[in-house]
């Protein structure tokens, strides 16, 4: 797989998924060897449309969820560049 940008620890792979407001990609953590899915905001769009406050919310109650079933967050990264 060829890695065109890293997210801290996380190298970026192919995109897997876009949302309304995100992409979300696979990425390799550099640390274990593991894929993961990050999931990418826009977020001049989502303060454009004053969603900050549901994504906020969104990744609070992500972070309460334990379950085989669900996907889990393992961390919430800001960055001051944009990713492609
Ligand atoms: N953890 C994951 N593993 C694999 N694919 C994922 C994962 N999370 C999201 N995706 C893929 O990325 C797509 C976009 O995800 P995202 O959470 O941004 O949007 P959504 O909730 O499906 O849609 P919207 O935000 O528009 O309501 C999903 O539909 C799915 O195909």
């Amino acid at each position: 797989m060829v890695f065109a940008n890293t997210i801290g620890k996380y190298q970026l792979g192919r995109t897997i998924g876009e949302g309304t407001f995100a992409r979300v990609k696979l990425a390799l953590d550099s640390t274990n060897g593991k894929y993961v899915a990050i999931k990418i905001l826009d977020k001049h769009m989502v303060v454009e449309t004053n969603l900050t406050n549901q994504v906020q919310r969104e990744i609070r109650t992500m972070k309460l969820l334990n379950h085989p079933n669900i996907v889990r967050i393992h961390e919430v990264l800001g960055t001051k560049t944009k990713s492609t």
